[in-house]
């Protein structure tokens, strides 16, 4: 059974500090600070955090000074945030985070996503114009520039490439020092540095250069896959277009539409896209949602339908009332999701993170035994062991592998998200490969959840339509789908419902109330039972009814049953073939559901899973529970009712388009009404872990191979930077395979 928190990992997922790991980072303290005034919460927007060990750094530097806590840093969001007490201001925050080297500007709100406090920033810089891009590109000039003059003279060519190493590895040199003097001396820039100037100093000169050159190409490869994700997230942001069309009495008015409030009157001409999200008012159209949730297919819309911020009104001008503001609609919500998703840390992660935390340390000792120990204790040759040592420092460089988890969870789970699959991380991810079993909701999940009367049986001396009126006197307090039903039915038969007093629901049985003096109740035939004698002859109905997969509702006045009504929900289209492809997939499927056993079954069994029915909303958190202690168990409901279950499950799915109550619920949630999302979600996660596993293999892999190659001597110093840069590219290349997985699917 999974804890339900969404990890509030301190760090980010790529936040592994690949090349700037120290032992001792992650211990800080999450106390309030001394001195009585509870700490204020900030928030800076940090720039060039580009790669993962910076993180590792500033948590660390900060979390030292006084007064400082819960610090926070989101690579995805490039924020940094924490508490401050008493002992530091933020502007001497603001001062250390300069020295680091990097920009920081502080946020309004700490709570408002980063990305919507400054929505048009401008896409992220291109690579050379980054400083890792400038280093690597200066390196590889002074790389051509040596081996230019060492072809023209020869005697020159030793100066030329101390030159060019020197040169080129200054910046990195620099970054090692400012990091050591913010307290993280074991840096793979420090490795580098002493790498490099101790090849120079045994004459290995050529080989410096090309060192410093390769590296220099790994650090800027390093955050490709995870900027890529990032980038189709931010994109969706672009989507809402910046102003809106205001109705202001009967005038027309050009808006900013972070300006909407909800309420406003909006209009969509067509060919616009729709500035926020709300309800439509007038007009009908059809509305391409495509960019947001990956629906191919364009939806019409007309008055009482729901649009969300960003999609194009393809036909016709829409009035529409805003029902959200520019933080909270729907894209807003995914970006955010998407983001904190991404810096929450999967279990594989955290491993190879601790991992990554030992393994420099390890290797930098490895590397200063075999530099002294042959020569010392076997007369070695020291030229040789020293480079062999030199080597190995620079085999100590875990980025491969600290990237190897988040490159392919934050491919996954943007590519997810553009297609209406919103997963909470990567721990869910990792959650939902190994699932075994799916627990499906019948009402709303498994079926379309309007049901519709179809059989209407009074007794006694009542006729069908007062029947109906005294049901729908009850009914139409419920937002019950049963309820709603009920109430369209009179509508339609043009029956006009008495008022009912006292009403309340009973949750998974009924609805009761007084009507006329009288006591009301409408529910399930068990419950009819205890408040009525139900003859044979009415059982016996209720029995071939419920048969037919309809659901039976007994209408109870006094203390005699006035009648019963049959109500029909149809299965969703894509509901048995979806059933069928996970057991394609060897997972097997169950519904679960308050309706009685019979009506369960029969819908069930058209569908092809085993069903368990009578369960009240209790019964089903436990049913999870039960089943969840021996299987790895999903669980996938509307996310309003059925809450509990889903925190219970190993992953709770909410299905349905985007409430709010789905997003928050569950683990993940699905955009679509479309149960087929459950098989391709299942998917996506097994082909996330495979490719998580060939990443993690690859990088320790030839961190391995070259590990031996570099003891016996058979490799030496520039082939082990490229077993670093060379994994890295292949880590890179194998997560953003990950992108086109709905292409192919
Ligand atoms: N408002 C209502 N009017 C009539 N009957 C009701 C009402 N609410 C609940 N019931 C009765 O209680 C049963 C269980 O209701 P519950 O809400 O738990 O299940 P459901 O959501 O309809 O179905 P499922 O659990 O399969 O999704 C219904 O089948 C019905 O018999
Ligand atoms: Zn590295």
């Amino acid at each position: 059974m999974h804890t339900g928190t969404h990890s509030t990992a301190h760090l980010p997922q790529e936040a592994g500090g690949c090349c700037g790991h120290d032992p001792a980072h992650g211990a800080h303290d999450h106390g309030v600070p001394s001195g009585g005034a509870s700490p204020a919460a900030f928030t800076w927007r940090v720039e060039g955090m580009d790669c993962a060990s910076c993180l590792a750094t500033i948590d660390k530097a900060l979390s030292r000074l006084p007064g400082v806590s819960g610090v926070s840093v989101s690579l995805a969001r490039e924020t940094v945030s924490l508490d401050l007490g008493n002992g530091t201001s933020a502007g001497e925050i603001e001062a250390l985070l300069r020295r680091l080297g990097y920009r920081a500007a502080r946020l309004a709100s700490p709570a408002s996503p980063a990305m919507l406090a400054e929505p048009r920033r401008a896409a992220s810089p291109s690579w050379w114009t980054t400083g890792k891009g400038r280093i690597a590109i200066a390196a590889g000039l002074l790389l051509v520039v040596a081996y230019g003059v060492s072809l023209a003279d020869a005697r020159l060519a030793d100066a030329a490439f101390i030159v060019a190493s020197l040169v080129a590895a200054a910046p990195i040199a620099r970054t090692a020092l400012r990091k050591a003097a913010a307290g993280a001396p074991m840096t793979i820039d420090m490795l580098m540095t002493v790498a490099v100037i101790g090849a120079l100093v045994i004459g290995a000169v050529e080989e410096a250069a090309i060192v410093v050159f390769l590296f220099a190409v790994g650090e800027l490869l390093e955050g490709v896959a995870a900027e890529k994700a990032r980038s189709g997230i931010r994109a969706l942001a672009a989507l809402v277009p910046q102003t809106a069309l205001r109705e202001t009495g009967d005038r027309l008015e050009n808006v900013p539409a972070e300006a909407l409030a909800i309420g406003d009157i909006v209009v969509v001409r067509p060919g616009d896209r729709v500035p926020a999200d709300g309800v439509v008012v007038d007009g009908r159209s059809s509305l391409d949602e495509a960019p947001i949730t990956g629906e191919s297919v364009p939806v019409a819309k007309g008055p009482g339908d729901k649009v969300f911020a960003g999609a194009i009104n393809a036909e016709a001008a829409l009035r529409v009332v805003v029902e959200a503001g520019a933080a909270d609609n729907l894209v807003a919500r995914i970006v955010r999701l998407v983001e904190e998703a991404q810096d929450a840390k999967a279990p594989t992660a955290r491993f190879i993170d601790d991992f990554a935390r030992w393994y420099m340390p390890l290797i930098v000792a490895l590397a200063a035994a075999v530099a002294v120990a042959p020569p010392l204790v076997a007369g070695g040759d020291w030229m040789t062991w020293i480079y062999r040592g030199l080597t190995l420092l620079l085999i100590g460089c875990p980025c491969a592998l600290v990237i190897s988890v988040p490159a392919a969870m934050a491919s996954s789970l943007s590519s997810a998200a553009r297609n209406g699959l919103l997963v909470k991380g990567g721990a869910v991810i990792e959650r939902l490969a190994g699932i075994e079993t799916v627990a499906f909701d019948k009402t709303g999940t498994l079926t379309v959840g309007r049901p519709v009367v179809t059989d209407i049986v009074p007794l006694g001396s009542r006729d069908a339509a007062g029947l109906l009126a005294l049901a729908a006197a009850v009914e139409s307090h419920s937002s019950h789908p049963l309820a709603a039903a009920v109430a369209a039915r009179a509508g339609r038969d043009g029956v006009q419902p008495p008022a009912a007093l006292d009403v309340r629901a009973l949750p998974g049985k009924g609805m009761e109330g007084t009507v006329g003096g009288t006591p009301v109740f409408i529910g399930a035939p068990p419950f009819a039972a205890e408040r009525a004698p139900l003859d044979d002859a009415l059982r016996a109905s209720i029995t071939r009814l419920e048969g037919e997969g309809k659901t039976v509702v007994v209408i109870v006045v006094g203390s005699e049953a006035a009648g019963l009504f049959a109500l029909r929900d149809e299965p969703r289209a894509d509901a048995a073939d979806a059933v069928a492809e996970l057991g394609a997939l060897g997972v097997g499927s169950l519904m679960l559901s308050g309706d009685n056993p019979r009506t369960a079954a029969a819908i069930a069994g058209a569908l092809g899973v085993e069903a368990r029915g009578g369960m009240l909303p209790a019964d089903k958190a436990a049913a999870i529970g039960e089943l969840a202690a021996r299987r790895r168990i999903a669980m996938v409901g509307d996310g309003i009712n059925d809450a509990p279950a889903l925190a219970r499950a190993h992953v709770g799915i909410a299905m349905g388009g985007g409430t709010d109550v789905a997003l928050e619920a569950a683990d993940a949630a699905l955009l679509h009404d479309r149960v087929r999302d459950v098989p391709v979600l299942l998917r996506l996660s097994r082909a996330t872990m495979i490719n998580v596993r060939q990443n993690i293999a690859v990088a320790l892999g030839l961190k391995a191979l070259f590990l031996v190659t570099t003891v016996v001597g058979a490799t030496g110093l520039w082939m082990a930077i490229l077993a670093d840069t060379g994994a890295t590219v292949l880590v890179t290349l194998n997560a953003l395979r990950l992108l086109a997985f709905f292409r192919r699917a």
